[in-house]
């Protein structure tokens, strides 16, 4: 259910006039430029909301998701993979070896797929993202980004690849962006779209940006003022500073730094990973889910609206199986 009136509060990224001309509006519901949170809403106690509170609008004008879908197509290469796992927790693979993990076209529209995956995977509790061949991911695939360097494609790929990551973040799942060697410009966005981010020695996050005459476009700079503080991105983005493990975890950037492969294969990193997402993710989906659904509605909306939110995911755990067990066993937590 879309948030009505009182409640909508909208941060619309708008545009008067042409493709290029940028003005950040924070705005009120009403006309153009969508880009809605959504929440569900339970019925019934009981009933789950746990679709994670946000598909995000792709409404906004000018942007046919359909067009833009297609042009993304006509730049294959490489893959994203999806690994749901029985422990709940599911491992996401950007893989273009080739070119260091760079997004091709196609594999911008697998991630949406990808995403929309797991928004339907009930079962899930955690989402390890990691980029194949010990390497994260190079940003966009530097062919296409010549290829659409118009500002209204390139706009609408931003558009798209914003949407994208939003719902990424959002998903119910504990999060986390496992960065062996390189993650640069778009793959430094998309470690921001986890909750966590675990380091290997020789890792390195690095918004490259500003050499490439660009911002982020793809949400990693609002997201990194929400992790890092602002004097921390701006340094990182003006300075297109080279985050390392050291500086990650001085900075808050990186939750905790791994070990890392034994044989370059990236297998005991993963395995490190999983583990310590498991110290998060143990326990039943409906509780976990729940936790993040309550984390992100308070990061996200405004507080009124977060407290019934709150109360509203509060209500599909009352009196759930989780609960009355741990009831009927009387736990003590010594
Ligand atoms: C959203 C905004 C963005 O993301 S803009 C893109 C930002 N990213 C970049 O500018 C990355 C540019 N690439 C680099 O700096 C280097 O290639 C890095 C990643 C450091 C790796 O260096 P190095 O270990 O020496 O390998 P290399 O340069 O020989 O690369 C191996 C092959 O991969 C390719 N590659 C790498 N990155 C990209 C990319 N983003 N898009 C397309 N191709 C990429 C290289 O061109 C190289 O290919 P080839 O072997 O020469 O055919």
């Amino acid at each position: 259910m879309v948030l009505s009136a009182a409640g909508q509060h909208l941060l619309r990224v708008s545009r008067p006039g042409a493709w290029g001309q940028h003005l950040l509006r924070v705005s009120r519901p009403g006309a153009w430029g969508h880009h809605l949170l959504r929440v569900s809403r339970p019925g019934a106690w009981g009933q789950h909301l746990l679709r994670g509170i946000g598909s995000v609008s792709t409404t906004a004008k000018g942007f046919q998701e359909k067009e833009i879908r297609e042009k993304l197509q006509a730049f294959p290469g490489g893959s994203i993979d999806l690994v749901k796992q029985e422990s709940g927790i599911a491992v996401l693979t950007v893989n273009n070896p080739a070119r260091m993990n760079a997004f091709s076209g196609s594999m911008m529209v697998e991630l949406e797929e990808r995403v929309s995956q797991l928004e339907e995977w009930t079962e899930g509790k955690g989402l390890i993202v990691q980029g194949a061949a010990g390497t994260f991911c190079s940003g966009s695939d530097l062919n296409a980004v010549r290829a659409i360097s118009n500002p209204q494609d390139g706009m609408k790929m931003c558009m798209f690849m914003q949407n994208v990551l939003t719902r990424l973040l959002r998903l119910p799942l504990l999060s986390v962006a496992l960065v062996e060697g390189s993650a640069l410009g778009g793959g430094a966005e998309l470690t921001t779209a986890c909750d966590f981010r675990l380091m290997v020695p020789g890792g390195m996050i690095r918004f490259v940006h500003k050499h490439m005459g660009l911002v982020p476009g793809w949400g990693g700079a609002a997201r990194l003022v929400r992790i890092v503080g602002s004097q921390n991105a701006l340094k990182m983005l003006g300075g297109a500073l080279k985050v390392d493990p050291e500086m990650g975890l001085q900075i808050g950037l990186a939750d905790g730094v791994l070990e890392g492969s034994l044989d370059g294969s990236g297998a005991n990193a993963l395995l490190e990973a999983e583990q310590w997402l498991g110290c998060y993710t143990t326990g039943p989906a409906s509780v976990i889910r729940a936790i993040k659904n309550v984390v992100v509605s308070g990061r996200e909306l405004p507080l009124e609206v977060a407290l019934r939110t709150e109360r509203d995911v509060f209500g599909t755990v009352w009196g759930g199986p989780a609960n009355l067990q741990a009831l009927a066993s009387k736990a003590k937590h010594k």
